[in-house]
């Protein structure tokens, strides 16, 4: 069983997010008679290396510190020793850091070579490998240095999640309850009616949570793939969310999304918008899926870091508030009223 969401591409053929049974046929996705080169973490490449190993392949270390430019220069050290050119298809096997690196390096390399993912974390399948945004972090900033520039297509094949962590599942549900947030309130309310352990065991829910969240991505990319409107809101629990990363590297990076739509939700209560009925609602499903309300890092700090996100623009940051489950919007704040910020 499985199901095939297009993303359309500017001046290209849609990206395909196909999700369900779909690892068996890796082979089908791939373009015929080009060589392929696999970019994996170490992790990955142990628990998949009868289908990784069957190409060249390049690894990487585990975790959001290695997603730097050091790591993309000794990537791309490695394609020119492999020969790889533009006739090479790089095919990046992993969780988000893996899919943004790999996307990122495939999109420079001689600038710029064909590349497919395969998705083997939640967050990867509902949000990191889907759309376009690669890069790296530098200086600890989260994503500073990247591209736009789409999959030919991304495999998410729900039997990878088999062996997850738990800890990582649950991150990966933070996205999901974000794109509920942003624009699917069905798709928030399947958290307030189901438990953490049935997302984890009931694979249709899990089918059904995972397609929702990939439509409401598709949807917003199609319609603005490079960030100038509608796509910021894909950052709804972003900016605090980077700020807490920046602060600490305790989190991953969906909990420090979980983090930051409860920090949301309290901005947008406090501005009027949000109803304090709603808000709750946030706090518990956040609770509920086994996710942190809090950081514990002291607000001054967060605001600090959150000054220098990538979505300021001059002394303003945009921030994504919402009006209900299911509505957002965008509203820049000035670096003055940032200062004002009480929660
Ligand atoms: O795809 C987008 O657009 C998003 O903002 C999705 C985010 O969930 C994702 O974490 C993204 O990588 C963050 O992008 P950034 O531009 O804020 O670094």
């Amino acid at each position: 069983m499985k199901q095939t969401i297009e993303v359309q591409r500017p001046g290209k053929s849609p990206s395909r997010v196909v999700i369900g049974d779909v690892i068996n046929s890796l082979e089908n996705y791939l373009p015929e008679g080009k060589r392929v080169v696999v970019i994996a973490d170490e992790h990955v490449f142990h628990a998949y290396r009868p289908i990784i190993g069957a190409y060249d392949y390049c690894l990487i270390g585990l975790g959001e510190t290695n997603k730097t430019l050091t790591t993309a220069q000794k990537l791309y050290g490695e394609l020119l020793a492999l020969g790889a050119d533009r006739s090479t298809f790089i095919l990046g096997f992993g969780g988000g850091i893996v899919t943004d690196i790999a996307g990122f390096v495939a999109s420079t390399y001689m600038r710029g070579l064909p590349f497919g993912f395969v998705a083997s974390t939640l967050l990867a399948q509902v949000d990191a490998s889907v759309g376009g945004k690669n890069g790296v972090n530098f200086e600890g900033y989260k994503n500073m240095v990247g591209t736009f520039n789409q999959p030919d297509f991304v495999l998410c094949d729900l039997s990878l999640l088999q062996t997850l962590p738990e800890r990582e599942f649950r991150a990966g549900l933070a996205e999901i309850v974000k794109a509920g947030l942003i624009a699917d309130p069905g798709l928030f309310e399947l958290f307030e009616r189901h438990t953490l352990q049935e997302f984890r065991t009931d694979r249709a829910l899990l089918l059904d949570a995972v397609t929702r969240a990939v439509h409401v991505k598709a949807d917003i990319v199609a319609r603005d793939e490079q960030e100038h409107g509608d796509r910021r809101k894909l950052n709804l629990g972003h900016t605090f969310a980077h700020a807490v990363e920046k602060s600490s590297r305790e989190f991953l990076h969906g909990e420090a999304v979980a983090i930051g739509l409860v920090m949301i939700a309290a901005l947008s209560e406090q501005n009027g918008m949000l109803s304090p009925a709603d808000a709750a609602r946030i706090r518990t499903v956040v609770e509920k899926m086994g996710l942190p309300l809090a950081s514990g890092i002291e607000l001054p700090r967060l605001l600090q870091a959150l000054k220098l996100d990538k979505k300021k623009e001059s002394k303003s940051v945009n921030f994504v508030l919402m009006n209900g489950v299911g509505d957002c919007l965008i509203r820049p704040f000035s670096f003055d009223e940032i200062d004002k910020i009480v929660l």
